[in-house]
């Protein structure tokens, strides 16, 4: 029988990449990785180096084009696939990463009168400077008793669609009405390949307080937060959304023609690239934490009821597997924070003996750390070098570490930073638990599981639990490619359900990491101690982060 592929393409933070899949055996062809030729913009921007303000992030669009450009006509090259038997192509993305359109659907800033402007780039998820919006948002809507907080743990994230849209209206209000939409960039992409304006509930569900039955919030929400606001949802989020799987359209000829395959190929509508992740993996079933681990984490749950526990970020409808309720929480930092020590903190040394090596400062310090046992560096650090994302839910946490002496060694720091988030994770665990949702069994996937596995040991031990790996290295363009098949149903080759595609397409490896009974006990007792730090930091006792944060950006 003549092979059937569909392509997966994974947006992530630095960089996207095209993944050719045999949808038949789930057999990953071809890969090819495209780093955005402007990365992360947070200092000044393109052209004009204007300024950016504190904790902004920025992207720019075109570089999502040049992955289409280049990944997937290679991709294709390489696997000497006919685009005729690739039957379905599927987008993942970072999110909320969103930009403002025009009419026409034209970012406004690739037009020449808005470009100098910072509010008229791209937001990536990690722009963090929506958060005086994000406490207003959340204050209003406890006051009023809005029955769609409390689907997001009581709080919405500065990192998320109203905050960000109600930043850009109060600090620039003419781009603000000058936008015709405000869009997801997974939606965006959507409509660069098919023509067709078609918003995804993933996206819509857990980072614009979309609900499937109640819709966004009401507009006397909206209007109490700003009269201009009022019409928000009708007007900068209007547009179907639709559940995933969904077919958005087809391949337009002018998108076929780029990347080499066959106008009208079906597109799915665009996901989460944390959330695509799961059925890649092989869970469609509910008790199954998915841990997404890469620059940061997202735990992610499927279940038959709706519990609002404190822990999540967001619990959703159809929002990872169609029939069940989504919950994502999450850490924002987790491999950028292990990144930042590594650029940052580690002293020369470390460096020039891991160069000797030839084996890479992770690495080095992996080998290094693993010597040590639970405990013995008399260390342990909050994991909020990001703020937190979960449980707290604060943007404006920052990190610490408590035990340091004059003995402490770079092992011993990232030992500590690679408990910090598994502790992290535990915590989200617990209060998961605690708030009526079950979790049976753990599976990671993601960038770092594979890179470092004193990681996978720790949090293992941490949890006491034990926890299977994806086979798969590109999870989310595995997901992605594997809705794609989806979109295309089998009429054209594909597959009718995401759980048939992924009992046909997802695997996990032989290999699990188990707890080792030792290590849990000592790792039980170091968890009091980050649940103290935890709670005096986090929870009001001590507001000396906040203290530091108000000096650092000049407030009173
Ligand atoms: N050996 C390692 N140990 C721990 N973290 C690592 C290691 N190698 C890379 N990282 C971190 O992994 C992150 C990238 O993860 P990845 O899943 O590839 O990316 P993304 O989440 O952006 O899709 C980076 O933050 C990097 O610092
Ligand atoms: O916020 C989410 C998912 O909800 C992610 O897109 C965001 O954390 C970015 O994830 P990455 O770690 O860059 O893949």
């Amino acid at each position: 029988m003549d092979k059937r592929y569909a392509i997966g393409v994974d947006y992530g933070t630095e960089s996207g990449r095209a993944l050719l899949v045999d949808i038949a055996t789930g057999e990953e062809i071809a890969t090819h990785v495209t780093p955005y030729p402007h990365g992360v913009i947070d200092d000044a921007l393109p052209g004009s180096g204007a300024k950016l303000g504190f904790d902004w992030a920025l992207q720019h669009p075109d570089d999502y084009m040049e992955v289409l450009r280049r990944s997937v006509p290679e991709v294709l090259r390489a696997s000497g696939a006919s685009p005729d038997r690739v039957v379905g192509i599927g987008i993942d993305f970072t999110a909320c990463t969103m930009m403002p359109l025009d009419a026409d659907g034209t970012p406004l800033c690739l037009l020449n009168e808005w470009k100098d402007h910072p509010h008229s780039w791209v937001k990536l998820w990690k722009h963090h400077a929506a958060q005086e919006e994000a406490s207003r948002i959340n204050e209003a809507a406890a006051a009023r008793g809005e029955a769609f907080l409390s689907r997001y743990g009581g709080k919405l994230s500065s990192e998320w669609m109203i905050a960000k849209a109600w930043q850009i209206l109060n600090e620039a209000p003419e781009i603000y009405d000058r936008a015709d939409t405000l869009m997801e960039a997974a939606d965006w992409v959507v409509l660069q390949l098919t023509g067709a304006l078609a918003r995804n509930s993933c996206t819509a569900g857990y980072k614009a307080a979309w609900h499937k039955r109640d819709g966004y919030p009401s507009e006397a929400f909206f209007r109490s937060l700003d009269p201009r606001l009022a019409d928000l949802a009708d007007t900068k989020l209007r547009g179907p959304v639709l559940p995933l799987g969904s077919r958005a359209g087809g391949l337009t000829e002018r998108m076929a023609g780029m990347m080499g395959l066959r106008p009208g190929t079906a597109v799915a509508v665009g996901n989460i690239d944390a959330h695509a992740m799961v059925p890649a993996v092989g869970v469609v079933s509910p008790g199954k934490l998915v841990l997404a681990m890469g620059t940061s984490t997202c735990h992610l749950l499927l279940s038959e009821t709706e519990a609002l526990a404190e822990g999540i970020c967001g619990v959703a409808e159809d929002g990872i597997v169609p029939g069940y309720y989504g919950y994502e929480a999450g850490q924002p930092a987790v491999g950028d924070l292990f990144a930042w020590y590594v650029n940052e903190a580690v002293p020369d040394y470390v460096k020039r003996l891991a160069d000797a090596e030839g084996i890479g400062v992770h690495g080095w310090l992996e080998r290094e750390a693993s010597k040590r046992s639970p405990g013995e560096s008399g260390l342990i650090a909050l994991d909020w070098w990001n703020g937190s994302r979960s449980v707290l839910m604060d943007a404006e946490l920052g990190g610490a570490v408590v035990g340091l002496t004059l003995q402490t060694k770079p092992e011993d720091l990232y030992r500590a930073l690679l408990e910090a988030t598994a502790f992290g994770t535990r915590k989200i665990i617990e209060t998961f638990a605690d708030g009526g949702v079950a979790i049976d069994e753990l599976y990671a996937c993601g960038g770092l599981p594979q890179r470092n596995r004193l990681l996978m040991q720790i949090y293992a031990d941490v949890t006491g639990r034990e926890i299977k790996i994806a086979a798969s290295t590109q999870t989310a363009a595995l997901g992605a490619a594997m809705f794609g098949a989806v979109a295309a149903g089998t009429a054209a080759g594909g597959y009718d359900s995401i759980a048939e595609a992924s009992r046909r397409m997802a695997r996990v490896r032989e290999e699990s990491f188990k707890p080792i009974p030792a290590n849990v006990r000592i790792y039980d007792r170091l968890y009091e101690a980050y649940t103290e730090l935890h709670d005096y930091f986090g929870r009001g006792a001590s507001e000396v982060m906040k203290k530091l944060k108000r000096i650092q950006t000049g407030q009173a």
